[in-house]
């Protein structure tokens, strides 16, 4: 189920990009944007990314700063584009990741954000938050974990004996192992009862269901700038729920970009970010276990629990579209629009060595 806000790679509204301000890949003009900039990023995005990412107002900023973006050509040799310093990629396929590891193994000058085989790691569900387990967090009053999970790869007749075994509590939160793009890879249903869990469908990973105030915190960490976002999320299932549910319900989309519960009126003990050193703490370990510089986290709080924060999902390199604001409402919540836009364009004010990192 799509919510209003999200658009496939084939929709063709959103920003209007000012032609002037991309650089076409085709050598000649590739070269002369080169030439003309101090850095060079090549860039491999899908449309809709192109669209959410690539806004007229990080162009202008770049320009500024003698940063250009060049749009890769994936049908030539890559030698024969560029040069880049940098290479921004989101794309799944193993041709790209083959592609893409040819080049840099001729070129190690180039900085690749990311490495596809480090990306690789968040496209399954149980890898991805493998790296959460062994946190050392030890100083800090709060803890961090991952809800319990197992892992179904076939045969859902299985399911019940492998919960009961593993011995997770209902309800519990199915979600399909490979995360990919695709809206399929979201597709989440929520199980309340043992019975019905045959009616599952593997591979699929089986979470516990966390209550935390129905509200989820999307912490973006880009290279060493952090930035934190309120979504709404999923309400909380109390005991009448679970008494009286039977079944598996498919659940909408919850928490994407149109779902901002930054300015909503909210509890105070379910709005309060999680503290400031322990999100720096966790980006840093994170960004050096994942060896990702371009991620979020989507983590939640536990009601009743203030200090136990559960990860629950890890994207790389997300960036929120909010085509559909004004401008002056863009303008007036600048720290909020489009965090990983904001972020990059922070990261353009670094200099060129903090970049490359
Ligand atoms: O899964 P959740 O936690 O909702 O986060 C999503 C995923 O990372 C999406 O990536 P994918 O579709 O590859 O799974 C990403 O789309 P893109 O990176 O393709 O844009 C979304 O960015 P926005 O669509 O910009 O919100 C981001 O909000
Ligand atoms: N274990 C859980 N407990 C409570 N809510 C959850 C849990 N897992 C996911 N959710 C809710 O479902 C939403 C989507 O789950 P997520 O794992 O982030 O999948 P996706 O890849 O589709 O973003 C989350 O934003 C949150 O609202
Ligand atoms: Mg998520």
């Amino acid at each position: 189920m799509r919510l209003h806000g999200d658009v496939s790679d084939d929709e063709e509204e959103g920003a209007v990009m000012d032609p002037a301000l991309l650089s076409p890949s085709s050598p000649p003009a590739g070269a002369a944007a080169a030439a003309a900039s101090r850095l060079v990023v090549g860039y491999a995005l899908t449309k809709k990314k192109v669209k959410s990412f690539l806004q007229p107002k990080l162009l202008l900023l770049a320009r500024k700063k003698g940063i250009s973006f060049i749009s890769i050509d994936e049908t030539h040799p890559l030698s024969e584009q560029g040069p880049f310093d940098i290479i921004l990629h989101k794309k799944t396929s193993k041709e790209w990741q083959r592609f893409l590891e040819d080049y840099h193994e001729v070129h190690p000058e180039v900085t690749v954000l990311d490495p596809p085989n480090a990306i690789e790691h968040l496209n399954n569900r149980q890898s991805m938050l493998e790296e959460v387990a062994d946190l050392n967090l030890s100083s800090f009053y709060e803890e961090v974990c991952t809800p319990r999970q197992l892992v179904i790869m076939k045969d859902p007749s299985s399911i019940p004996t492998a919960v009961a075994m593993a011995g997770l509590t209902l309800p519990l939160v199915a979600k399909p192992l490979v995360v990919d793009g695709t809206s399929k890879s979201h597709e989440l249903s929520l199980a309340y009862d043992e019975a019905s869990l045959p009616m599952l469908d593997p591979p699929l990973v089986l979470q516990e269901f966390v209550n935390h105030g129905g509200i989820l915190f999307k912490v973006y960490i880009i290279g060493e700038a952090i930035q934190v976002v309120r979504r709404f999320s999923l309400p909380d299932v109390n005991t009448y729920d679970l008494l009286n549910n039977v079944g598996i319900y498919r659940l909408p989309r919850v928490s994407c970009a149109a779902a901002s519960a930054d300015h909503a009126d909210l509890d105070p003990r379910i709005a309060e970010l999680p503290p400031r050193p322990l999100l720096e703490k966790l980006g840093r370990e994170l960004r050096g276990r994942l060896g990702l510089r371009l991620f979020n986290i989507d983590m939640i709080r536990e009601l009743g629990a203030n200090d136990r924060y559960y990860i629950i999902d890890i994207n790389y390199f997300p960036a929120e579209g909010k085509r559909n604001v004004s401008s002056r409402h863009i303008s007036a919540r600048v720290g909020q629009f489009n965090t990983v836009q904001v972020g990059v364009s922070s990261l353009l004010h670094y200099p060129r060595l903090a970049w490359l990192g």
